[in-house]
């Protein structure tokens, strides 16, 4: 049982931001008791970070065109006490990150892969995130891969960057991410928050909803919560605590998230999480219709 629905989500390439890389944002989870949703493109590799401390962790999964990659990195977190695999389903081909292309972004190595692929790559002048990623990903991803998934772990799976109702409910999977990814693939994609509802209704507590995008304090929590997530997941602002301050500076930011969101639920009159509802937010929409 985690201390607070706050969960920090898969965000790659943690050694951009702090030397530690992963190690230290585990260790941060850990203290705080939550989960960490350790990204397949981490710098760190699974193995040392489930070495690093005693905590409940993810592991997040890009499906491969060489799916015996994809398994070996499934079989591998099953391996090493993961509990639940993320396998997200917005990036089949990586959006167009023109900021990257234009600075000739080079990503560190993917550590996970050594021995399994060539991680040296070529970027042609532009990002080499960019390369790889359209090397390796698999473009046909769709639905009928889940039974795939399915068969090669009895982990839990969870599908992240669901954005309709339709998808929501359509899984067949242990739980449901809504999320536009940070609104890093596609844009003109709907904001998380606007869509959270229609799946959580459509999904009907048949399983967990889970939430990401944009939530940067207590309050964010709490709406998220009131939409209809049982938890969320943060993004951003844990790699900037981690650029900020390693191990520190990402307990801190979960601990700020918490002690908010405890104020605004004490402020909102709800002693538990299962008191928040639907009935304390109120949507633009909802708004614009009490003129009316
Ligand atoms: C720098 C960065 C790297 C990310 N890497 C991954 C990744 O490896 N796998 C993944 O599923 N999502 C990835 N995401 C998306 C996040 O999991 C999440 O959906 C998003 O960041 C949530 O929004 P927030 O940053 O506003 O909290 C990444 C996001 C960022 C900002
Ligand atoms: C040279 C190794 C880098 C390969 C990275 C491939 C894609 C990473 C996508 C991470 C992500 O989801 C995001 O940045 O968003």
């Amino acid at each position: 049982m985690i201390e607070a629905p706050i969960l920090v989500a898969p965000t790659g390439m943690h050694r951009l931001a702090h030397p530690e890389g992963e190690v230290a944002t585990a260790r941060a989870a850990a203290s705080c008791n939550t989960i960490m949703v350790l990204s397949f493109t981490s710098n760190c590799t699974i193995e040392e970070v489930a070495a690093s401390c005693d905590a409940v962790r993810f592991f997040q999964l890009y499906v491969y065109k060489r799916r015996d990659i994809a398994a070996e990195l499934v079989k591998r977190a099953e391996r090493h006490g993961y509990k639940a695999v993320v396998v997200t389903g917005d990036t089949p081909r990586l959006g167009r990150r023109e900021a990257d292309i234009k600075n000739k972004m080079v990503a560190p190595r993917l550590r996970n892969l050594e021995g399994l692929l060539s991680v040296e790559v070529e970027s042609g002048g532009g990002s080499n995130l960019q390369a790889f990623a359209s090397q390796t990903h698999d473009d046909s991803l769709s639905w009928k891969d889940m039974a795939w998934l399915k068969s090669i772990t009895s982990l839990p799976i969870l599908i992240k960057g669901v954005l309709t109702a339709e998808d929501g409910c359509g899984s067949g999977l242990n739980g449901v991410i809504v999320s536009n990814h940070g609104a890093r693939q596609l844009d003109y994609a709907p904001a998380s928050l606007s869509v959270l509802e229609e799946v959580a209704e459509a999904v009907a507590g048949s399983v967990p909803v889970l939430f990401d995008g944009g939530i940067r304090r207590g309050t964010d929590v709490f709406k998220a919560l009131a939409l209809g997530a049982k938890a969320v997941m943060v993004g951003r602002p844990v790699v900037f605590g981690l650029a900020a301050k390693g191990e520190q500076g990402v307990r801190r930011v979960v601990e700020i998230l918490k002690d908010e969101l405890e104020l605004t639920m004490t402020l909102a009159g709800c002693p538990t999480i299962d008191a928040i509802s639907r009935s304390h937010v109120r949507t633009e929409q909802e708004r614009l219709r009490s003129f009316m």
